[in-house]
């Protein structure tokens, strides 16, 4: 199957929206209770009764305070290609009971999603517990059957997305950071997904060429151990000239000129001694590397020994290339104790800038890889280290340290009565009514809280005092007088009609976003160890509803 083609285009200015980029995701990719329920209701004649869902997580993941929200696109691009096909009607008939009637699959074969409402957070935007991300209404058998595509879509999107928000934070705003978890991802889709929200999540590049191909993702790559260790001997190197970048003149054996270079290196007054002889197939591979790429040269020198014979073995080549007119980009190291080995390099770096003049050289770019991760990079940093760049596979991709977002889809009205659903434990109670969802910002332009009222209620107005009240413990409330407000859940998908809905942004504005709203966070929730639980309330209104409603709906127990 071929992936549909979205390219990095802005989406959703015409009034086509293109299906999901995973062709999997259609109307079958449910759970098959969606349809059990959904042929009860069309029995009951219950289908059509009209119902509000939220969906939404009741806890951030990896320790943390904050969430990025990711996964909306793919939704709404669901949403407005849903329509299920004659084989899927077909295959839907042979799976339910041979008591289904009949006018069940017809009611199938006309249901598309013209008269669902969707309305949602903005996509790349940082978000909290318990705050509907999006919310759904519609048709209850058929929102039933958009839960579990729904939460799939969000789940994975928004938890590899705050996983990379993560590691761009612990990393810092200046370095270099490469998604490489093609290999190790949980399959096709999930390594897809993983370069799309990395990308989102801060991410600068990926080394997935079809996620590139696919998205518009910058793409950026070095090369692999079997590449150095494939070459025996400089003998292989065939063709040996290279032009100038100037195209002024050809050097005819670039061999030499490199190999002239590293006898240089190892007689200069600041590096003797500190090599002997280097590694003449890896020196060869590098050679190779350069003649292919002269002008983004960079290589993996970790493959036999990085101080007596990787880095000296790369400088040889960066030299010469540099006698031709071309720049070297870096190296890369995928082994060993990391800010060691890029302390040392970025000394030897220095030398060579210092010995032989060559202004820049010091400030060659090490790129780190090996099993990197968020508590690896800070204790880079806290060792101290000179890398420029991070390469980040496996554990990123599969969020290995946790595996899964816990999202949620939950009835919050069904034909204008507020729904709640109980629990012994409190942080699972639902927040009942269709809700209108705001971000408070205070006086240093921070956000304080975000507040959820009901539908009908008047907004929180700037300068106005409003209570905060946490949905179930009485005593946490607090006044706030809101300097900004703003609204969170925006209109996405208003049935058929493309009038008054907010446009799906292109894969760049949604970086941007959840960027520029990372580093708007107040520091003390973004720190690693115990950061501050952010607020999340709703309206006095509202805080007394849900708790009448709680008692409405919880039996009294009986003591005997
Ligand atoms: N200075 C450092 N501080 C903390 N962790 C580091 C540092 N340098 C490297 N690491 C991490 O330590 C681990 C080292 O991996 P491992 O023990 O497999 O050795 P290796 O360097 O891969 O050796 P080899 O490839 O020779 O087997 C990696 O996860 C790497 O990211
Ligand atoms: O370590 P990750 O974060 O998953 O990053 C990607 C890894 O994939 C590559 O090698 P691979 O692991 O395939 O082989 P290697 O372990 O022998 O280097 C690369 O050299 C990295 O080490
Ligand atoms: O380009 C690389 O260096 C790369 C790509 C994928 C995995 N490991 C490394
Ligand atoms: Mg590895």
């Amino acid at each position: 199957m071929k992936a549909k083609e979205n390219g990095p285009t802005e989406q959703n200015t015409s009034r086509v929206i293109d299906g999901p980029t995973n062709p999997m995701v259609t109307p079958l990719l449910t759970d098959l209770y969606q349809f059990t329920m959904a042929y009860a209701y069309w029995k009951a004649g219950k289908h059509q009764e009209r119902a509000v869902f939220d969906l939404y997580f009741r806890k951030n993941p990896f320790g943390g305070e904050f969430t990025v929200f990711a996964g909306l696109e793919e939704c709404i691009k669901f949403i407005a290609n849903f329509k299920f096909t004659e084989e899927e009607i077909k295959f839907i008939q042979q799976t339910l009971p041979p008591s289904c009637e009949d006018g069940f699959f017809d009611y199938l074969r006309g249901i598309d999603c013209s008269d669902v409402e969707v309305y949602a957070i903005p996509e790349g935007t940082v978000v909290f517990p318990k705050v509907p991300l999006l919310r759904i209404e519609g048709p209850v058998a058929l929102v039933q059957l958009l839960e579990t595509p729904f939460v799939n879509l969000v789940n994975y999107a928004s938890l590899v997305t705050t996983n990379a928000a993560r590691h761009r934070f612990v990393a810092g705003k200046s370095k270099l950071l490469l998604e490489f978890g093609l290999r190790r991802a949980q399959g096709p889709d999930g390594a897809i997904g993983a370069s799309k929200y990395c990308y989102i999540g801060g991410f600068d590049a990926t080394s997935n060429v079809a996620a590139g191909r696919l998205f518009g993702i910058p793409l950026r790559g070095t090369h692999s151990h079997a590449f150095v260790s494939s070459y025996m001997s400089l003998d292989e190197i065939i063709d040996k000239s290279l032009r100038k970048r100037d195209g002024s003149s050809t050097c005819e054996d670039f061999v030499s000129l490199v190999q002239s270079w590293l006898s240089k290196i190892q007689w200069s007054n600041s590096l003797r001694g500190i090599f002997g002889e280097t590694n003449q197939s890896e020196l060869a591979a590098f050679t190779s590397y350069a003649l292919a790429f002269p002008d983004s040269f960079l290589a993996l020198v970790d493959t036999y020994d990085v101080m007596r014979s990787g880095v000296p073995n790369f400088c040889a080549v960066a030299l010469a290339l540099e006698d031709l007119g071309y720049k070297a980009n870096g190296i890369r190291l995928d082994s060993g104790d990391l800010a060691y080995l890029s302390c040392e390099a970025r000394k030897f770096f220095c030398s060579i800038e210092k010995e032989f003049k060559v202004p820049g050289f010091g400030k060659m770019s090490i790129t780190a890889s090996n099993d990197l991760n968020e508590e690896t990079i800070d204790a880079l940093n806290k060792q101290g280290h000179e890398l420029d760049a991070y390469g980040i596979g496996t554990y990123l991709v599969t969020c290995y340290a946790q595996a899964a977002l816990g999202v949620v889809f939950k009835l919050v009205e069904i034909n204008n009565q507020p729904r709640i659903k109980l629990s012994e434990d409190v942080s699972k109670v639902s927040i009942p009514c269709k809700k209108r969802c705001y971000r408070l910002y205070g006086k240093e332009g921070y956000s304080l809280v975000d507040i959820m009222t009901g539908e009908n209620e008047p907004p929180p107005k700037v300068g106005e005092r409003i209570l905060c009240r946490h949905p179930f413990q009485e005593s946490k409330r607090a006044y706030v007088v809101p300097q900004r407000v703003e609204e969170l859940l925006r209109c996405y998908w208003r049935g058929s009609s493309d009038k008054e809905r907010e446009p799906l942004p292109a894969l760049k504005d949604i970086r941007e976003r959840c960027i520029k709203q990372l580093e708007q966070m107040r520091p003390d929730h973004m720190r690693r160890l115990n950061p501050t639980p952010y607020k999340v309330s709703v309206s006095a209104k509202l805080y007394d509803f849900i708790h009448f409603l709680w008692l409405n709906e919880a039996p009294v127990g009986e003591l005997q």
